[in-house]
């Protein structure tokens, strides 16, 4: 018998018995009901062995991708170019070493990967260039590792900020009133005060004049009186002046640059159209977010420039403050539109990201949580436009600015702190009013208080910012005081 023959007779065979076996096994699935119950368990046992088996592995990956992250979190990793660019060759051939080897070291693999992510200078890049190159299995663990990171460095956000040195920390507080009970957010001291003793300074996230005085008098980056000295931008064709060189060249590289450096001066330009939106509607908050969106930019720019990366991104903070919702109407329309030109030529992409969730978003947060800029001077004509609920104790403002930690400040008509402008500019100082003890809840004065009835003060503070005051000076004037436990 030939060799052909003699495989084609042993697959026969086996057929003959493979049909056979097959028939007596549907024989007794169709007669023995014990065969079948055992059968039935049998099949199930197993089923259940390998959802166990996949369950386990699972929990076995996410289990170690989360130490992994735990542990690249807590490593050093070089800094200089020549130490990084080694680091980055080396962990990169090594995932692609590991990868080839199968499955088996898809996790060894990913963590490679990931730690070059660390020293590449521009990561989204990178990811991108992932996307193409590894394979996809081996893909999804590192963007599993980074989101990880993500989540993990969202969920301590209000453990590492505030920093330490600002005395202050962000607690959820259940606020118990006579209307409603809501939990919020407030700012908790962490030190004893006494009054006057300053609590934290702080940097505007972005800031603007009042639209009357934008190249009149004030500084357009700073909001401080100049006195003579104006430094002017040729290539800035809208008037704004500055204090000093160090305020021009801030404003000009963190927005001014960006947004209003045009060989356009006509009429129609966009840059023009949205400062004559800005001084004809006489508001602050278009200007404001126009700046807090080329800081973004900036920001970004300057991340893949340097290496360099805050933990928090200004976006990071800006995510977590509360706000009231926009409703959008055609003035919001011709804003979004008015941005959108505005940034569409300027940087790609920008355009798409200016959505009109976002913008409302942004006009929602300004509105709710900016403080208006005070000056000693007296600017008797300035008045807060009515649209916009900027906080202050004071009747005259020349400016507003947008704050990360001032924001989370509560409202009280007799607060234990005060907003100050100590430097005459947009820096803000939180200062003691009246004794403070370490756990104490801090809050301003969100209104001018003077002598304003309750219920003057409280219409002002539900209009605004939709809440009913009960604080000590108002529930004593109302007589509600023992009411409240
Ligand atoms: C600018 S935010 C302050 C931060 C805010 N509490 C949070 O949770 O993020 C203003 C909002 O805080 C709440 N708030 C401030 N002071 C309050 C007070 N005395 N009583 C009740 N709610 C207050 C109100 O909801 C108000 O609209």
């Amino acid at each position: 018998m030939d060799i052909k023959k003699s495989v084609v007779l042993g697959i026969c065979a086996v057929a003959v018995v493979g049909i056979g076996y097959a028939v007596y096994w549907d024989y007794l699935r169709q007669t023995d009901p014990e065969f079948r119950r055992k059968l039935k368990k049998t099949r199930k046992k197993a089923a259940k062995a390998k959802k166990a088996a996949a369950e386990e592995s699972k929990v076995r990956a996410a289990d170690f991708l989360r130490k992994a992250v735990e542990q690249v979190g807590n490593e050093n990793f070089p800094t200089d170019v020549t130490a990084k660019e080694k680091y980055f060759m080396e962990q990169v051939a090594k995932g692609e070493n590991l990868f080839a080897k199968g499955e088996s070291d898809y996790l060894d693999a990913a963590l490679c990967f990931y730690k070059a992510l660390k020293v590449y200078p521009n990561p989204v890049e990178l990811i991108m260039i992932y996307q193409k190159t590894i394979p996809e299995a081996v893909f999804n663990l590192v963007y599993e590792m980074m989101s990880i990171e993500v989540k993990k460095k969202q969920a301590e956000y209000f453990e590492n900020f505030p920093p330490k040195e600002m005395n202050v920390k962000v607690e959820e507080v259940s606020q118990r009133s006579t209307s409603d009970d809501h939990v919020r957010r407030a700012l908790i001291s962490t030190k004893d005060f006494a009054p006057g003793d300053v609590i934290f300074v702080e940097q505007a996230i972005a800031s603007a004049l009042d639209p009357s005085l934008e190249g009149n008098e004030f500084c357009s980056y700073c909001l401080k009186e100049l006195n003579g000295s104006e430094f002017h931008d040729e290539s800035d064709l809208f008037g704004a002046i500055y204090c000093s060189e160090s305020c021009r060249e801030k404003a000009m590289t963190e927005y001014e640059t960006l947004l209003f450096t045009t060989r356009d001066d006509s009429r129609s330009s966009k840059e023009a159209r949205l400062m004559e939106s800005v001084k004809s509607g006489k508001v602050k908050y278009p200007l404001m977010i126009a700046r807090f969106l080329a800081k973004m930019v900036h920001e970004e720019t300057q991340k893949v420039a340097t290496g360099i990366e805050e933990e928090y991104s200004t976006w990071d903070h800006i995510e977590r403050l509360r706000f009231l919702a926009v409703n959008p109407s055609d003035k919001e329309s011709k804003e979004i539109k008015l941005m959108r030109d505005l940034f569409e030529t300027k940087v790609p992409g920008m355009e798409e990201f200016i959505s009109e969730e976002r913008y409302l978003m942004l006009k929602g947060k300004l509105l709710y949580n900016a403080y208006g800029i005070h000056t000693e001077h007296n600017l008797g004509t300035i008045r807060e436009n009515l649209e916009e609920t900027v906080r202050s104790s004071q009747p005259t403002v020349i400016g507003a600015g947008f704050y990360r930690v001032a924001s989370y400040l509560a409202h009280s008509c007799s607060p234990n702190t005060e907003v100050r402008f100590p430097d005459k500019n947009n820096v803000l100082s939180i200062v003691a009013t009246k004794p403070i003890r370490t756990g104490d809840e801090l809050n301003v004065s969100y209104i001018r208080v003077g002598d304003r009835d309750y219920s003057n003060r409280r219409n002002e503070l539900e209009t605004k910012w939709r809440f009913k005051c009960t604080c000590t000076k108002c529930l004593e004037e109302t007589g509600e005081i023992d009411t409240i436990a």
